[in-house]
């Protein structure tokens, strides 16, 4: 539907419209030789009251005063545009003088084509101190309220063709938000086959490479090093002539830099060509630094189904090639942080003879403490961001969780592996130590799901770019902000309906996050190796409503009702809230581009360690014993026994 307009000479003193549905009226008064104009939405009065609902339809009706913002008066001659938006469903007008039979034809004959008498005898008329109008009455039929006048047989008829009329429009937008939705599904699986081609193509120039690397293998690692370094300065030379490769089992990376950026920092204007270091992953049992790659087997023989050997034990990483540039990320405010940060930058380039890069605000407050520091990297643009991973070997973040989901977040794809040091665990001293041992390989990693959300907005829905998705490390929450309704929001698993949420809002987390927010909304800690999407209702208002933990591999949509009261909010790692309309829909499905941090010890003890230690997870007082004494001495015994015959 279209800009209808309808004009109406000389009103009366007051008039109000009843809307059913949205509708943006601009109305322009002519006051003497002036012409004012204004645009009046919808949801003025704030005043709906819910007629009909069923599934599919909820019918609003909105009482708005066509003055809006400023009172009409007879010596006003009022022209109404309505801007009809989805789903207009029925519009009136009424007056608390003079037969407004006309001026209601003409304005609804151009929105629903129907003939004058129908709309002359349908004319309602509405009790006025519901709506503020004090001493207003109906010249038509003063007796019979609004909910009278829906009941009303001929209106009837009409409201069950605006109802279909409505239901029609429904599924066509609900059509565009499925190719939308689709378009948004078909980009995530584009960019997973994208990486499976990039992981063939590597696993491909390796072979071809075999012979290279055999005499590679053969000198030591020194040699080695010295022979790439020496090797990525010589050839200026694309990344397929560079690569070496293993050809074992596991995951290889090899990458090549070539930063083509003239080191302005540096006096001596090199151009500075580095290679990225390639690592190898490989699968072992926990604890077993063999590298032993075990796949998981699902046999089928003689109608017996068995498993044998899981896929995701430890995961160790094994650098093939020196690590050369780290990407140091600092929590601002912090002295100790920034100390510590200055401290390592030196160590890291005297010692090791690494490239260190980190960002703009940090290298400024290295240069205030001392001008040595110029040869730091770091970038002008937001843009340069986007090829960090392919410069940087290694992040380290010094801070907490926050810290790490920051760098999380700057990695919209692949992010190299991650070192956290959190300050409360790892004093300074200990860095050279730790950061040797990462240096140095092999080390202990964890895969840390991330979740890829997409937002589908409902007002975009026919257009073909959607909006960036966003990768998130901990969770993505969709909550009520700042409105005292409960959200109300419909959730789908993979195209199956789930549940409706009503309540605070709900959580969709990874396993990494499940100690984060999820946890204080009653989810379950789930060890970050487990793949799974937790969803977490918060304070929901049903006694039976259970988090739930869902499969890696589920799409699942959430999607703010039309005929929900209030807006939604969704915010990614407790960061950058985005507004949900009604009709908006997030989807979120697990990203492919894990982050891999590397572990103390390893992930499960890493894990357990920081629900002790970080959470004091279950913490509570030893049971006092007073029992019989022979009863404690047999304990004793045998737990001496137990700690003599066995080592913890
Ligand atoms: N009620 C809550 O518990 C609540 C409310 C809002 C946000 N959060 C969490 O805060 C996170 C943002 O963290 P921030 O540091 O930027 O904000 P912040 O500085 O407000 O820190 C929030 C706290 O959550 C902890 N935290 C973050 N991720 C964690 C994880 N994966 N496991 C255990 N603890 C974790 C942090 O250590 C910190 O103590 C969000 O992703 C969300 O999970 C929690
Ligand atoms: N490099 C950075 N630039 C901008 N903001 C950052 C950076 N690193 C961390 N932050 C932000 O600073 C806040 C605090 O960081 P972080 O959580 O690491 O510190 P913390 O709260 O002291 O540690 P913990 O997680 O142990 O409570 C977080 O909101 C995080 O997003």
């Amino acid at each position: 539907m279209g800009n209808d307009c309808f004009a109406a000479q000389s009103l009366p003193q007051d008039c109000r419209i009843i809307a059913r549905g949205m509708v943006n009226l601009t109305t322009s008064t002519v006051a003497g030789s002036r012409l004012i104009s204004e645009t009046v939405h919808a949801p003025i009065c704030r005043r709906y009251r819910i007629l009909k609902r069923d599934r599919s339809t909820t019918i609003l009706l909105g009482r708005i005063r066509a003055s809006g913002r400023g009172k009409l008066t007879a010596d006003r001659v009022l022209t109404i545009v309505a801007a009809v938006e989805l789903p207009l469903l029925f519009l009136s007008l009424s007056f608390n003088s003079a037969p407004p039979s006309s001026i209601a034809a003409a304005a609804i004959r151009p929105l629903f084509n129907v003939s004058d008498d129908r709309l002359t005898r349908d004319l309602p008329s509405f009790p006025l101190e519901e709506t503020g109008f004090s001493n207003m009455s109906s010249s038509l039929n003063p007796a019979r309220g609004d909910h009278e006048f829906f009941e009303d047989p001929p209106t009837r008829a009409l409201d069950e063709h605006l109802v279909e009329f409505s239901e029609a429009l429904r599924t066509v937008a609900k059509a565009l938000r499925r190719v939308a939705e689709g378009k948004a599904s078909a980009q995530a699986e584009a960019a997973i086959w994208k990486r499976k081609y990039e992981l063939e193509k590597e696993r491909n120039s390796s072979l071809k490479h075999q012979e290279a690397t055999k005499i590679c293998h053969s000198g030591s690692r020194e040699e080695e090093t010295e022979n790439l370094r020496n090797e990525s300065l010589m050839h200026d030379s694309s990344p397929e002539k560079s690569v070496h490769c293993c050809g074992k089992d596991g995951i290889c990376s090899h990458e090549t830099l070539r930063d083509g950026a003239v080191d302005a920092d540096s006096n001596k204007q090199r151009r500075m060509v580095t290679r990225k270091a390639s690592f190898r992953l490989a699968w072992g049992c926990n604890g077993d630094n063999s590298g032993q790659h075990k796949h998981e087997v699902v046999s089928f023989e003689k109608g017996n189904i068995t498993t044998a050997g899981r896929s995701s034990k430890q995961i160790l990483l094994k650098w093939e090639s020196q690590p050369q540039t780290v990407l140091i990320l600092a929590k601002p405010n912090s002295n100790s942080v920034r100390s510590l940060c200055a401290e390592m930058v030196r160590w890291l380039k005297d010692e090791k003879k690494i490239n260190v890069f980190v960002e703009p605000r940090v290298k400024i407050e290295l240069l205030t403490e001392s001008s040595d520091f110029d040869f730091v990297h770091t970038w002008k643009y937001d843009e340069e961001i986007k090829d960090l991973h392919s410069k940087v070997d290694l992040v380290v973040t010094l801070g907490g969780d926050g810290t790490v989901l920051w760098a999380a977040s700057m990695f919209k794809g692949p992010i190299p592996p991650v070192v956290p040091f959190s300050l409360g665990s790892l004093e300074s001293e200990n860095y050279r130590e730790y950061l040797d041992a990462v240096l140095k390989g092999p080390m202990s990693i964890t895969l840390r799901h991330r979740l890829q959300c997409h937002v589908i907005r409902e007002a975009a829905k026919d257009e073909i770019e959607t909006e960036e998705p966003i990768l998130v490390l901990n969770e993505v929450t969709i909550d009520r902000g700042m409105s005292s309704y409960l959200t109300y929001l419909e959730c789908y698993c993979d195209s199956s309906f789930v549940t409706c949420v009503q309540g605070d809002g709900l959580i969709l987390s990874t396993t990494s996050g499940s100690t984060a927010y999820s946890l204080a909304a009653g989810g379950s800690m789930v060890h970050p190796q487990v793949p799974g999407i937790l969803f977490t209702p918060i304070c929901p208002h049903s006694l039976s409503f259970r988090p739930l933990i869902l499969p890696e591999y589920a799409t699942l949509r959430v999607q703010v009702p039309f005929n929900s009261r209030g807006q939604a909010w969704a915010s990614f790692d407790g960061k950058d809230r985005k507004q949900l309309a009604p009709g908006d829909a997030l989807i979120c499905s697990m990203a492919p581009w894990p982050v891999p941090t590397a572990c103390q010890v390893d992930s499960t003890n890493d894990f357990l360690r920081s629900i002790n230690e970080g959470l004091h997870w279950n913490l509570r007082k030893i049971q006092s014993f007073d029992g019989p004494r022979f009863v404690g001495r047999l304990s004793y015994c045998f737990l001496k026994q137990f700690f003599n015959t066995k080592k913890i």
